[in-house]
């Protein structure tokens, strides 16, 4: 098979559009579409001075709120969170690989945060910084495309660079681009194909705690 083009957005920032075909994203989906439905229901974050995010998350190995991980929700109903599935290592590292041309290293995320975004869903500049561990991001979107901004690790503001990330795209961040700054200021409605039969946009980001 040919290589998908890559290309290096920052040093150890990759985009590989198209990396997910139709039937893994499918799978994907109706996975990620079954973790939002328990042990710990999809919701909507709400921060610690009181601001509620826009994107509506459910994690996955461990459980994410606003700023550290834990085994249990215990900001949403207290259930510890679902396993995470070696079939979304393997993914992870096949992940990886692609995205730098070179081996997986052994690369084990240990938890997923997966995003839903309808319509005015978005996501302010951050950085991936709660782990306790450099090992790269891994995200694939699914759905509706969107405006990914990628910037760098000294600022919010610029210098970034603005990516549009389609249905089935990978994006990896590790290495000297791990703690860039990065969000998501627009989805585009509606340009999610047919064939997916969903509304809006899904994005899974997986990570290694270090815990
Ligand atoms: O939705 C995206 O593409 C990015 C999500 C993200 O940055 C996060 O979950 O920390
Ligand atoms: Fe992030």
């Amino acid at each position: 098979m040919m290589p998908l083009p890559r290309r290096e957005v920052a040093p150890g920032a990759v985009h590989v559009p198209g990396w997910l075909d139709l039937d893994r994203q499918l799978d994907l989906l109706a996975a990620c579409r079954a973790w939002a439905s328990g042990p710990v229901p999809v919701r909507h974050t709400v921060l610690p001075r009181g601001g509620v995010m826009s994107v509506q998350t459910v994690c996955v190995g461990w459980h994410w709120q606003p700023y550290r991980y834990t085994r249990t929700a215990d900001d949403v109903n207290g259930a510890r969170v679902a396993e995470f599935p070696a079939w979304m290592v393997t993914l992870g590292r096949e992940a990886l690989a692609a995205a730098y041309d070179r081996p997986d290293d052994g690369y084990t995320p240990d938890t997923a945060l997966i995003n839903f975004y309808d319509d005015q869903a978005r996501m302010g500049m951050h950085q991936d910084k709660d782990e306790r561990s450099a090992a790269p991001v891994v995200s694939l979107s699914i759905g509706d495309a969107c405006l990914f901004r990628f910037g760098n690790t000294g600022t919010r503001g610029r210098p970034y660079t603005d990516i549009r990330l389609e249905s089935g795209d990978l994006f990896v961040f590790g290495g000297p681009s791990r703690f860039a700054y990065h969000g998501v200021p627009k989805v585009y409605p509606g340009t999610a194909g047919p064939s997916l039969g969903m509304k809006g946009r899904l994005n899974v980001t997986m990570r290694v705690t270090g815990l």
